[in-house]
């Protein structure tokens, strides 16, 4: 029932097409030598979804794929796919029977295997008449069937990396995890290739759950981001709700650079340098910190809200990146324009900043 023969146009729309199956973390607690790094995890990536887990070094992003792939086991919590448990107290399914697709980093192609056996390698269960077809049919998903009977070193990263795809895909998973899949390639190739990568994902209907410590990257492929931070979940949403609706510094300042502020809120507004902000819903006298982005402080040279002097301008080719003495903090206030809008020489200017580039948001004590 897993594989059928099919030729040409049918077998590219219809190869690797995937059952999607949901996948869901509940109460996921993990830890190594007495220290705990998974601090109860809850979160569901829905089937078709592409979902990514977003978060610094060390935000457990790596360890929660390891727990959905089965090398690693969860100290408490339950892991279910299609709500039935694949890892918890009532028992254990191994990684192989899973139906769970795997792509890491180094995407890792056998190098003694042509391009053809290393996507076959994943569908030893299958007659090999069928392996071949299923294994041929991935490659073609992918657009490299004529490489089948090439070696891995003969290929590009870039298609090496659709071969590492293809092998994830040709079992059809119901879930495929990917870490930092595209952390190999340079900058330029890397674009290409997640853009590939995502329309193949839309096209096998792929529930994705894919590592990330890059917020542009999170933002360009996922339907929704789970951002990590300590082995704790901070927020999950839309690129829209973590960009514009962030529920803490932290998940503010990940998203964009951003200038930050102390202040202490009095008749629901705080002062900062930049001037006066509302502080919506907050008591009065609660100590806050304000993030405002830099590509919100606006320049001109007169007729801005704020005085300020420009310690420093740097140019990035489509934007400048400047450095400002603004009245009330030592710090320096940054601010990024787009470029040539200020005349070079330019000395003192003024600020105005967008409101919709600050955020208020409760002192938080520092989590241990
Ligand atoms: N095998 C291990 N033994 C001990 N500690 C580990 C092990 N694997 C991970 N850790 C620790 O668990 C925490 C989470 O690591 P994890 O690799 O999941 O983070 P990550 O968000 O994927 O980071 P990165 O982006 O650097 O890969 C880190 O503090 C790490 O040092």
């Amino acid at each position: 029932m897993n594989s059928v023969a099919i030729d040409g146009a049918d077998a590219r729309r219809t190869a690797g097409v995937t059952f999607a199956a949901s996948l869901r973390f509940e109460d996921i607690r993990h830890g190594y030598h007495g220290r705990e790094t998974i601090r109860g995890v809850s979160l569901t990536a829905k089937a078709g979804e592409v979902l990514c887990l977003l978060g610094p070094s060390g935000s457990g992003k790596t360890t929660l794929l390891r727990i959905a792939a089965g090398i690693e086991v969860q100290s408490s919590g339950r892991l279910l796919m299609n709500d039935r448990e694949v890892a918890g107290p009532s028992g254990f399914i191994p990684p192989e029977k899973r139906g769970i697709g795997l792509m890491f980093q180094d995407f890792a192609l056998f190098p003694h295997m042509n391009v053809l056996d290393n996507v076959r390698f994943g569908l030893t269960a299958l007659p090999p008449k069928e392996a071949v077809s299923g294994a041929m049919a991935a490659l073609e998903r992918v657009g490299l069937a004529h490489y089948a009977d090439k070696y891995p070193h003969a290929l590009s990263g870039g298609e090496q990396q659709r071969v590492a795809l293809a092998r994830a895909l040709a079992p059809r998973p119901g879930v495929l995890l990917m870490d930092e899949p595209f952390s190999g390639l340079d900058s330029r190739l890397k674009d290409t290739i997640r853009a590939d990568t995502l329309a193949i994902l839309r096209e096998t209907r792929a529930t994705a759950v894919v590592v990330t410590h890059d917020a542009e990257e999170a933002m360009r492929m996922a339907d929704r981001i789970a951002l990590l931070r300590d082995g704790r979940l901070v927020q999950v949403g839309t690129s829209d709700d973590l960009y514009r609706r962030p529920k803490d510094l932290f998940t503010a300042a990940f998203f964009s650079e951003i200038n930050e502020f102390s202040g202490v809120v009095r008749d629901g507004c705080v002062e900062t340098p930049l001037g006066t902000t509302s502080a919506p819903g907050m008591k009065d006298g609660q100590s806050v910190s304000v993030a405002v982005r830099l590509s919100g402080v606006g320049l001109r040279e007169e007729g801005g809200a704020i005085p300020a002097r420009i310690l420093s301008r740097r140019f990035l080719g489509v934007v400048e990146l400047l450095e400002l003495a603004v009245p009330g903090t030592e710090r320096p206030v940054r601010s990024r324009i787009r470029a040539d809008i200020l005349p070079q020489g330019l000395r003192d200017v003024t600020v105005t900043v967008n409101p919709q580039d600050i955020f208020v948001f409760e002192k938080q004590a520092e989590t241990p």
